[in-house]
């Protein structure tokens, strides 16, 4: 069975987010997730274009709500899931997760399809070979012939509009995330820095991010 198919059981309608229509995406299940940071609700969500699937994560009451916590965790295998040092997106994401569970009420979205920027796995693999050798992050995507960032945030906009969010305080340390959710209707009202402690590793590719990429970080 294809359990990846919109249309879902009364058991997921009962918990369902708010009724805002939703565009290019729709919601598809919810269930409990006890995390080691804390209780959260886990909603999936589903492209409509392509079939990615976003893991949505909820603490507390969101709906209707204004200034609640929010992450947009782009989806990065390498440091998420496998404790890779080469960036900084495992400790942005616990400390995150912890940050929203402290607080009692918030949202991550974690943003399947992001990999790499957009540019997928096998590709930032690619551009880390090439990083190896001494490129930064910035001109190894460039010299592969792809965007230096190609994700878009309008499915994680859709998604707290549907929540029933009505302004964030966002958890990132990139402007451009922030302007990408004011222009697709959802209020910002305040940016928190998620800087985790450096590492020998990934002071190169923070200080890309940083002088290339106009991250707000630490020189
Ligand atoms: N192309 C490429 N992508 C990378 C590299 N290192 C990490 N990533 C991806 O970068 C994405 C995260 O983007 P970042 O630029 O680290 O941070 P951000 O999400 O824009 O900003 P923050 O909200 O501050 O975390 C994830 O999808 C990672 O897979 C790299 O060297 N090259």
């Amino acid at each position: 069975m294809d359990t990846t198919k919109g249309s879902h059981t009364q058991a997921d309608a009962a918990a369902e987010p708010g009724s805002a229509p939703l565009q290019g995406i729709e919601y598809v299940a919810t269930s409990r997730l006890p995390t080691r940071h804390g209780e959260f609700v886990l909603h999936s969500y589903r492209q409509l274009a392509d079939g990615t699937e976003h893991a949505v994560l909820v603490c507390g009451n969101v709906a209707g709500q204004e200034d609640v916590l929010v992450r947009l965790h782009s989806e990065c295998l390498t440091g998420d899931v496998l404790g890779s040092l080469r960036c900084d997106c495992g400790p942005q994401l616990e400390m995150s997760l912890e940050r929203i569970a402290a607080a009692g009420r918030g949202v991550l979205v974690y943003l399947r399809g992001h990999e790499g920027r957009g540019i997928g796995f096998s590709h930032k693999v690619r551009a880390y070979a090439l990083q190896d050798k001494g490129l930064d992050t910035v001109d190894a995507n460039v010299a592969l012939g792809l965007p230096v960032d190609a994700r878009s945030f309008d499915c994680a906009a859709e998604i707290l509009k549907h929540l029933g969010v009505r302004s964030v305080h966002l958890l990132s340390n990139n402007p451009r995330k922030k302007q990408e959710l004011v222009k697709a209707g959802v209020p910002v009202t305040r940016v928190v820095p998620v800087v985790p402690p450096h590492n020998h590793e990934n002071v190169r590719y923070l200080n890309t991010k940083r002088t290339r990429m106009g991250h707000d970080l630490p020189g």
